[in-house]
């Protein structure tokens, strides 16, 4: 028995029907507290190429109603373990950037004040800026694994400093990330110049890019993860663009050659492993979106990443190959 309210039950309401929330679960509102509130952030006025992200919660809250209650490869019941909840939206403004970052800092910090922690979907990825903020403010130099193609560590766009091409470094600038426990994951693509990944390295980041995939895996990737984060807090922030356009077309800035949803699922599961403190996932643009395949990608992702933040009571982890055998 559990006393965690979970999923509305697919079997007595059918799953197309019933509540609009993150995989159908309770509203924050009608339960007492929150171990992981799921926040969406319908925010995409700091994109530079294609804009939709705002739709993104919506979205992704609609493509995870097929999610079921048992997490096979990770061996936990998510919502059983832990009172999932969703908090709803935060309300920011589209024209006004600051006030924007603002309004997610405030209704951030709100939920985390609560004790619950963050899974944001968003929203382009100028709101890890102010997630960060809140994440510091908690837990002091948060180590940032940042799933993405792009570095994200870029300085200006027409003299904007606050865009979804910049937020690290700002984060870095500000001492937000811990410089020794930080990485980009799935970087890939044409950059503006090779002082790019020299001011990368500045800030605090290693790289492990996409194309290191096909020598060393999803395994390799992990093992340079854990290695880097150690037992630090750890903060996600998952740019669904880290995902090949085949598997996540519904983004604003895709670029060739990415990962797979199943080597990124995997890579998730491990870390359940890590300490994880909140994470986000970003950049969903349903209208460039087909047949759901991005919102699926980024439902699946939040599902692994919510059963990793679980608490496992049998002091038992998971390597992510639990159902390989
Ligand atoms: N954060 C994302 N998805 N993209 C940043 C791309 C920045 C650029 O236009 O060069
Ligand atoms: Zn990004
Ligand atoms: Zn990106």
């Amino acid at each position: 028995m559990t006393n965690f309210q979970g999923p509305v039950d697919a079997t007595k309401v059918p799953r197309y029907g019933g509540p609009a929330t993150f995989a159908r679960l309770p509203r924050i509102d009608e339960v007492a507290r929150a171990d992981v509130a799921v926040i969406g952030v319908p925010f995409d006025s700091g994109v530079s190429y294609r804009p939709g992200a705002r739709f993104g919660p919506g979205h992704i809250r609609a493509s995870s109603k097929l999610l079921r209650p048992y997490n096979p490869v990770q061996d936990i019941e998510p919502f059983a373990l832990q009172q999932v909840a969703d908090a709803g939206d935060i309300a920011c403004n589209p024209f006004d950037i600051l006030e924007a970052v603002q309004q997610i800092d405030l209704g951030v910090r709100e939920v985390l004040s609560a004790g619950a922690k963050p899974l944001t979907i968003g929203g382009d990825h100028t709101i890890a800026l102010p997630l960060l903020r809140v994440m510091h403010e908690a837990h002091g130099p948060i180590a940032v694994v940042h799933f993405d193609a792009h570095l994200d560590t870029w300085d200006t766009y027409f003299g904007a400093p606050i865009t979804h091409g910049t937020p690290f470094r700002r984060a870095s600038e500000e001492g937000l990330i811990d410089q020794t426990g930080s990485l980009h994951v799935g970087i890939r693509g044409s950059l503006y110049s090779r002082e790019d990944l020299t001011d990368d390295q500045v800030l605090g980041f290693q790289v492990i890019g996409a194309h290191q995939f096909d020598d060393h895996g999803w395994r390799g990737a992990v093992e340079r993860i854990k290695a880097r984060v150690g037992d630090r807090p750890t903060y996600v922030s998952l740019d669904i663009d880290v995902l090949d356009p085949a598997f996540a077309p519904g983004t604003g800035t895709p670029e060739a050659g990415g990962l797979t949803s199943r080597e990124l699922l995997q890579m998730l599961r491990a870390f359940a492993e890590l300490n994880l403190v909140g994470a986000d996932i970003v950049e969903v643009a349903p209208a460039y979106d087909h047949a759901e395949v991005t919102g699926i990608a980024a439902a699946h992702a939040a599902y692994e990443l919510v059963s990793a933040m679980a608490p496992r009571t049998d002091g038992s982890s998971t390597d992510g190959v639990r159902a390989d055998g």
